[in-house]
């Protein structure tokens, strides 16, 4: 079941509770270029066998490019929005480990809306790795947190996660597109129970139930319950 119970502008701007927002198709290409040639660098160093010469330097460089940008750095909670073909507006925080814009740890995940929910494709390497081959259980558990707390958002209002039950049905290969998909059961007061899935080949490797605790926004308690 899909349930929508407030219309999109009403929900909360990130601005009104003191926290910085960056328009998505403002951040820079070249800050998008870094975060991509990162992303690559930290599974070249998680399986680099160069030799020590080629590590020193690479070593020395990498410091190097890390004092230059810590010169400038956000403040914690910046948030990005995004503005959706559909005329929705969504918010997120923009270094989130699962799908922050920002993050080059991020694998990421991209979210879409669908007539149920959410879903989204991703494909993760070694650097997501638990054991040999295989996507660690707190990635795929973080995965699904993701999911269902960002269909919870979109459909509802934004909230925590108070409680995750994750049940893992098989091994989920990396280096294999992984659909996961999320969608809100139902709601209850200001409890929203959402669940989500990841398939590999089609069949379902993992499955999570959840609670979503809807954020307490002033003047809206009444309606939220
Ligand atoms: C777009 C964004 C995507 C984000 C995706 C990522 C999501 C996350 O990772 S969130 C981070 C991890 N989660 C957290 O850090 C949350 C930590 N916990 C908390 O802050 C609080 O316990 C919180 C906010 C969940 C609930 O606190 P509070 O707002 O005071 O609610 P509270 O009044 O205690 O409970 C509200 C209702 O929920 C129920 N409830 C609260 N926690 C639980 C729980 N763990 N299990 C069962 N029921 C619970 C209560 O019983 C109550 O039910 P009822 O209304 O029927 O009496």
């Amino acid at each position: 079941m899909t349930v929508n119970t407030q219309p999109v502008t009403e929900r909360p701007d990130p601005r009104a509770f003191g926290l910085p927002v960056v328009e998505q198709a403002q951040i820079p290409a070249e800050l998008r270029s870094l975060v991509a040639r990162v992303h690559d660098l930290v599974d070249a160093v998680a399986n680099t066998e160069a030799d020590t010469d080629t590590l020193a330097e690479a070593a020395a460089t990498v410091e190097g490019v890390t004092g230059r940008l810590n010169v400038a750095r956000r403040q914690i909670g910046t948030m990005v929005q995004r503005d959706l073909q559909s005329g929705d507006v969504e918010y997120g925080t923009i270094t989130n480990i699962v799908s922050g814009d920002t993050n080059p740890a991020a694998p990421p995940l991209l979210l879409e809306r669908t007539p149920e929910g959410l879903r989204g494709e991703v494909t993760l390497n070694t650097v997501y790795q638990g054991p040999p081959g295989l996507v660690h259980g707190g990635w795929i558990a973080a995965l699904l947190d993701q999911a269902v707390g960002s269909v919870s958002a979109v459909e509802t209002t934004p909230g925590l996660t108070a409680k995750l039950e994750v049940n893992y049905r098989r091994p989920t290969p990396l280096f294999t597109p992984l659909e996961v998909t999320a969608e809100v059961d139902r709601v209850e007061g200001r409890k929203v129970f959402v669940s989500g899935r990841i398939r590999a080949h089609g069949e379902v490797t993992a499955e999570a139930t959840a609670l979503m605790v809807q954020v307490r926004i002033p003047g809206t308690e009444t309606q939220q319950g």
